[in-house]
């Protein structure tokens, strides 16, 4: 498809829905319950408003960051998403083509429907992996080690899913993998009857080689359970509004997370970014850096790698011109002034 028709990120989810099935868009696009966290995580980046300072003298801004020691050339990550075949035949792969096309992290899913080997083969850009936890912890384990041994360079540990949510809507779409969708490293649905608990936390950092980060931490005293559980990271997250209807929007969770952690670790959130607005608003309240999840679904449905490719350069081109005009040359120098109070 054209994509000069797609000049931000609400477009692309315009152009998907007429090019995904039915079940896959309602896949995507759905939360859980009322979606009423799904509608916070966007309100409240509406709500907050900028104080720009004038005549700065910034041409262009340097958006380049340090993340567990890997230099990125922006902050902006591509979420964990499952099924990439759902939204596009080449799946995974054109999502790591796309990713290294816009120099971004991409944290593949533990429910890729490609199997890793293939993804780093086409990958450009440095990997992560996203871990669900199985009742089976030595699947788990070899897991890890495959991830790491295959160069993976982060754990992004889910802990927001003990269960799924209660997605009606999802439900409600006709839900169903085809027979020849594949989740080559995660036997069948989640239904896991041994909880994950920070002991098992505790037990992967014991012998993971790369950073561990929590993902889905929603309150300061979680977050310290993490720091006490030997996690290098964490992500502020609520799954995008799937799984826990009526939690807080990210945004305004975030402050109390980033305070409570006080630069012990890197704290990175997802939800609602939709604007290079929302990128810096998120730097600006405490996150090292964003992810994104839904708007890289609707990029890799409406156009494959390039799709991918241009959501996140859209993100990191509004984020650069809210740097100009807020005044902020570099990543680090957003901080609380740049909101208005
Ligand atoms: C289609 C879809 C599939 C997802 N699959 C996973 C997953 O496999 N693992 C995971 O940790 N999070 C998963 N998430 C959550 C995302 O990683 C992320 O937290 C969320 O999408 C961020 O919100 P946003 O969609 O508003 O950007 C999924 C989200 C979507 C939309
Ligand atoms: O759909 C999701 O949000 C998700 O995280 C998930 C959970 C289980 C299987 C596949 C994806």
């Amino acid at each position: 498809m054209d994509l000069s028709e797609c000049l931000n990120l609400a477009d692309f989810e315009e152009r998907a829905v007429e090019r995904m099935s039915k079940m896959a868009y309602e896949y995507v696009a759905s939360g859980a319950a009322d979606e009423l966290t799904i509608r916070w995580n966007r309100q409240a980046f509406d709500a907050i408003k900028l104080n720009p300072t004038v005549l700065n003298g910034i041409g262009q801004p340097d958006t380049r960051l340090s993340l567990f020691g890997q230099e990125l050339s922006h902050p902006i990550l591509i979420a964990p998403t499952a099924y990439h075949k759902l939204m596009h035949p080449e799946g995974e792969l054109a999502t790591a083509r796309g990713a290294g096309a816009a120099a971004a992290v991409y944290v593949v899913s533990s429910f890729t429907t490609t199997p890793l080997a293939e993804i780093t083969r086409e990958a450009t850009q440095p990997l992560w992996f996203q871990l669900y936890v199985r009742d089976d912890r030595e699947l788990t384990k070899s897991l890890i080690q495959e991830a790491e041994d295959r160069g993976f360079r982060a754990l992004c540990i889910t802990v927001d899913t003990a269960v799924p949510g209660v997605r009606n809507r999802q439900e409600k779409g006709g839900f169903r993998l085809p027979d020849d969708v594949i989740t080559h490293h995660m036997p069948g649905p989640l239904d896991e009857k041994k909880p994950l608990t920070w002991k098992d936390i505790e037990w992967i950092n014991s012998f993971a080689r790369t950073p561990v980060l929590l993902k889905g931490i929603l309150n300061a005293s979680d977050a310290e359970k993490a720091i006490q559980s030997g996690a290098s990271g964490i992500i502020v997250s609520n799954h995008g509004g799937r799984n826990l209807d009526t939690v807080p929007a990210t945004i305004d969770a975030l402050p109390r997370v980033a305070d409570q952690v006080n630069q012990r670790v890197p704290v990175l959130m997802d939800g609602g970014i939709r604007r290079g607005t929302d990128v810096l608003k998120a730097i600006a309240l405490g996150a090292s850096a964003v992810l994104v999840g839904k708007p890289v679904c609707f990029g890799l449905a409406c156009a494959g790698a390039e799709g991918v490719t241009k959501v996140v350069e859209i993100l990191r081109t509004e984020l650069e011109i809210a740097m100009i005009l807020t005044g902020r040359a570099t990543i680090s120098g957003i901080d609380h002034s740049v909101i208005w109070k």
